[in-house]
């Protein structure tokens, strides 16, 4: 029986992999895809951004595949084969603070996963420009470059050729066998990306222990904080009120992004921000049974919840 190829996704939080994901479903109309859809917080907002095209979109939340929702992981795995569904490529999108040797295991380790599936590649995404501040921090986005078969050097055009270099320098000495693909908005040419097979196997033990860090668990300290807010919102206000948070805030926050209910409008308008950024985008029409509720994602070091949600509120339209 041939097995389904898995692509799995990894990278820091907002470098890029939903972009990669919805690029990758685009361009390949003739695949049937499966896609397991990881989010941290309690609110999937990459669902709702996500391209639909693909065959089953499988929401796991509220935790990290890698390791406290690995179960789910392997229980959503046979969920896929046992629904009779028909597709033929598999793609995980992890985390942006997941760990892939945790999913690996899933795949290399069970036998009966391993007869059903084969690992393609680990795709890690790097956010070119934020990167560098990253491993500063954060260990496990050392550990995800680490584990990554191809890495995709995204967001490219927008750092200058000194910074780039220091970037791959600091790639290649993490790790110096994947290779690198250079991309804007992770256009990649899929169907290679997609077709080939360059999962290491044999060296993920090694990998893995070259990359551990001596400052513990990959989740330590980093909160991810949902909100909701039913009432519409003063997006002028609000813009206002994130761009004061992210001032006061700047090595704090590293991602924050939601479905935001402006007033007579019909779509949602999406917000995404990686470490400082705010972009403002037109969303999916609100559907008929929907009450329009704002939600929001922060992901980043000691936040304050009540603060932040008193913050939202003060944003929004009193009727
Ligand atoms: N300027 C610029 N923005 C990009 C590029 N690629 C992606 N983005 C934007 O970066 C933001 C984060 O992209 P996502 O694809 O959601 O990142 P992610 O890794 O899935 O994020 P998490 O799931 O939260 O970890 C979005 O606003 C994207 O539109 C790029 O090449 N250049």
């Amino acid at each position: 029986m041939k097995r389904i190829p898995v692509t799995i996704l990894t990278g820091f939080l907002g470098a890029g992999k939903t972009t990669l994901l919805n690029h990758l479903i685009e361009s390949q109309p003739n695949t049937k895809f499966a896609i397991i859809e990881n989010e941290f917080g309690a609110i999937n907002i990459d669902k709702d951004l996500v391209n639909t095209q693909a065959q089953g979109i499988f929401e796991l939340s509220n935790g990290c595949i890698c390791c406290s929702l690995n179960q789910e992981l392997g229980q959503t795995l046979n969920k896929l084969v046992t629904t009779g569904k028909d597709f033929d490529h598999l793609i995980i999108e992890t985390t942006g603070v997941a760990e892939p040797d945790g999913i690996l295991s899933v795949f290399i380790n069970d036998y009966h996963f391993d007869e059903l599936f084969e690992v393609n590649a680990v795709i890690g995404m790097i956010d070119a420009e934020h990167l560098l501040k990253s491993l500063e921090s954060e260990p496990v986005a050392k550990r995800q470059l680490a584990l990554a078969d191809l890495l995709v050097f995204n967001k490219s055009s927008e750092i200058d050729e000194e910074i780039k270099q220091n970037v791959l320098e600091a790639v290649k000495a993490i790790n110096p066998l994947a290779s690198i693909i250079h991309t804007d908005y992770a256009k990649v040419n899929a169907e290679e990306v997609l077709s080939q097979f360059s999962f290491r196997a044999d060296t993920v033990n090694e990998r893995i222990l070259n990359s551990k860090s001596e400052k513990g668990d990959h989740h330590k300290g980093i909160k991810s904080l949902t909100f909701s807010q039913n009432k519409p919102l003063n997006l002028n206000k609000f813009q206002y009120w994130l761009r004061s948070l992210l001032l006061f805030n700047p090595d704090g926050i590293y991602r924050i992004k939601g479905l935001l209910n402006k007033p007579n409008t019909e779509e949602k308008v999406i917000i995404q921000s990686v470490r400082g950024n705010i972009i403002f985008s037109e969303g999916d029409k609100w559907s008929e049974d929907d009450d329009r509720t704002s939600q929001l994602v922060i992901i980043g070091h000691g936040l304050d919840r009540e603060t932040l949600q008193k913050g939202i509120d003060s944003c929004a339209i009193e009727e």
